[in-house]
């Protein structure tokens, strides 16, 4: 999951503006430029959209050129987690200003970690299901619904508030979904029966329902227990959670029997072990790439904006796989796309209108308070 962590998700509550007001004007420990921040923010959005576009595409190359193991695509989603130390070796950190967790608070920050990990694996094998039997495109337009649960699930579970506009977005890109599930797909991958679409696009539909869930679990956390979102707990967070959802698809890939078969998988790739050993290898590493982004768009922007980026990159697949796959975008597919890109639109309107509310209680309040300084201080130089 590019995102897992990653897209901590919807912090209504740190609109866009004001967060990037705030980075860049108080934050000691970014210290940046507003020429730099934006760099840093193109850089962080580009790794999300080439990593997670190559990722998907090479998780359909996979199955495309004889690969048939879920486990193994499963595995690959989380096993290159060790490339997140480097950052966070690489980024030096503030000193930690909250006291160490006592024992009962570590206690539960391990059954997160584990319980997380879990659910992880699980929506991992979701989307290794979905991709198996689904196009790139059509997998990627459905993917996109991740929004409309996002939002339902963080009313319910993080208190977010739910507005008309946010319930606009919802509906449309039900509606993409709804549209895709009723038309079924000309490019589907060879041989696969309608009841196998189904399949496909039902697991797709539940990873991205249960992805939502993720996030929203995951921001609860770091609000009730971790008490902190800072750079280094949001990515030990998706370090650890990827360790155990490694483990666990591993334990599901010998489970299965399945591993029995790789051997034999490799040695028949249509395009040779060499390139079987380099499509899991640059997979793995293509969904870091991605994780990287995230976690870095949260910590410049927003989780928001964050998973609003990612969301969108989705839509990005379905360009590269015309031109990778030779897919066809059918009449459907082109109104699900649209109708996606106006969901977003519609959920991003919103957090726009959040922002400039915000900036304008902001601002009436520092103006109060500078009027109150000032009359404070001719009270002084009366008095004097
Ligand atoms: N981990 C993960 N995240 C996704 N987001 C969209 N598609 C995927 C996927 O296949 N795996």
């Amino acid at each position: 999951m590019c995102a897992q962590v990653l897209v901590i998700i919807a912090d209504i509550e740190y609109p866009i503006l004001a967060r990037v007001r705030t980075q860049i004007e108080v934050s000691p420990f970014l210290k940046l430029t507003r020429k730099r921040w934006w760099m840093l923010v193109s850089i962080n959005i580009a790794f999300v959209l080439v990593g997670q576009t190559a990722a998907v595409l090479l998780g359909r190359f996979y199955y495309a050129e004889g690969g048939t193991s879920m486990f193994l695509a499963t595995i690959v989603q989380t096993a290159g987690f060790p490339i997140l130390c480097i950052p966070l070796i690489l980024i030096p950190l503030p000193p930690s200003s909250s006291p160490p967790p006592d024992p009962r608070t570590k206690k539960h920050i391990v059954f997160i970690y584990l319980s997380l990990g879990v659910l992880l694996a699980g929506n991992n094998l979701l989307y290794a299901v979905g991709l198996l039997f689904l196009s790139a495109s059509t997998y990627s337009l459905i993917c996109a619904t991740q929004l409309a649960f996002n939002a339902v699930l963080s009313y319910f579970i993080n208190n977010q508030k739910f507005t008309p506009l946010i319930l606009n977005s919802v509906v449309i890109l039900s509606f993409s979904a709804a549209l895709l599930a009723v038309n079924g797909d000309s490019n589907s991958p060879a041989g696969v029966s309608k009841l196998e679409y189904s399949i496909g696009f039902v697991c797709t539909l539940g990873a991205s329902a249960v992805y939502a869930l993720l996030l929203s679990l995951m921001q609860l956390s770091f609000q009730k227990v971790l008490k902190s979102e800072s750079f280094a707990v949001v990515m030990k967070m998706q370090i650890y959670t990827s360790l155990i959802a490694t483990i666990v698809s591993i334990g599901g890939l010998f489970a299965s029997g399945q591993w029995r078969t790789l051997h034999v998988e490799m040695e028949n790739f249509n395009s040779g072990p060499p390139s079987y050993f380099m499509t899991l290898v640059w997979t793995a590493i293509s969904w870091q790439i991605c994780s990287v982004g995230v976690v870095g768009l949260i910590f410049l922007v927003s989780s928001l904006f964050s998973n609003v980026i990612s969301t969108v990159a989705l839509t990005a697949a379905p360009i590269a796989s015309l031109i990778v796959f030779r897919e066809t975008m059918n009449g459907a597919k082109v109104i699900a796309m649209l109708l996606a890109l106006w969901g977003f639109a519609s959920y991003l309107f919103q957090n726009y209108l959040d922002d400039s509310r915000t900036m304008e209680t902001q601002k009436s309040t520092e103006t109060d308070s500078s009027n109150e300084i000032r009359k404070e201080s001719s009270c002084v130089v009366s008095l004097a």
